[in-house]
């Protein structure tokens, strides 16, 4: 049987680049933190949201606090993994402003048809995201006993790449060049604000 999936917004991040905390950054109307959470709420069974000890979110949300490794975004992942090992987790960046419940329900839905693959990642044309991939239980096993880079342990070959429609969903904002490149794209599409 799946293992029920949560939702996971990795948040912890240093944001040495923008210069301000990527998760508080606002594009649609509410923080980005809020903005996932509310489009991940229908399609799991909870959200978390995963912090670094030293980080103050003000949010009525559970927040898993970074317990294992060395900082950086498997840290987030295999805190929620150690936290309720059970689970299944869609695991998000805070910094991916495009992402829309379309592609993630695209994602979800693939677990029905590949019932093998230890992990799900978003993919535009060849090209992975894996700071938007559903984990599999056996795929954090395998993640935290290789004490594990999600990059390199998503190489391995019982992975299912699943093909995004829209390459926009997998821009990363980790700049403040490109944050105005995704307010800009928000503006033109007229995605919801
Ligand atoms: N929980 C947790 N999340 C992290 C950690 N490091 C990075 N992340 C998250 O992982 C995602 C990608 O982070 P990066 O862009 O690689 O790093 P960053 O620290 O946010 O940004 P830079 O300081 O500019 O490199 C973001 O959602 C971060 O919030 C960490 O130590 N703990």
């Amino acid at each position: 049987m799946m293992s029920a999936l949560y939702g996971l917004i990795l948040c912890g991040g240093r944001s040495l680049r923008m210069q301000q905390d990527k998760s508080q950054l606002n594009y649609h109307g509410l923080p980005q933190w809020q903005y996932l959470a509310q489009l991940l709420a229908p399609l799991t069974e909870q959200v978390f949201l995963s912090c670094r000890e030293d980080q103050q979110l003000n949010t009525e949300l559970t927040v898993i606090t970074d317990s294992v490794g060395d900082a950086g975004p498997a840290t987030g992942i295999l805190s929620a993994y150690k936290a309720f090992p059970e689970r299944a987790w869609l695991v998000l960046a805070c910094d991916l402003p495009l992402v829309s419940a379309q592609s993630l329900s695209l994602l979800i839905a693939s677990r029905d048809v590949s019932k093998e693959a230890t992990a799900f990642i978003s993919s535009f044309r060849q090209s992975p995201e894996p700071l938007m991939t559903i984990w599999e239980t056996k795929g954090l096993k395998r993640l935290d006993e290789e004490r594990g880079c999600p990059r390199k342990t998503l190489l391995k070959a019982d992975i299912a790449l699943i093909e995004n429609p829209f390459a926009i969903e997998q821009f990363n904002a980790n700049t403040p060049s490109e944050r105005e490149e995704a307010l800009k794209t928000i503006m033109d599409a007229q995605l919801p604000r």
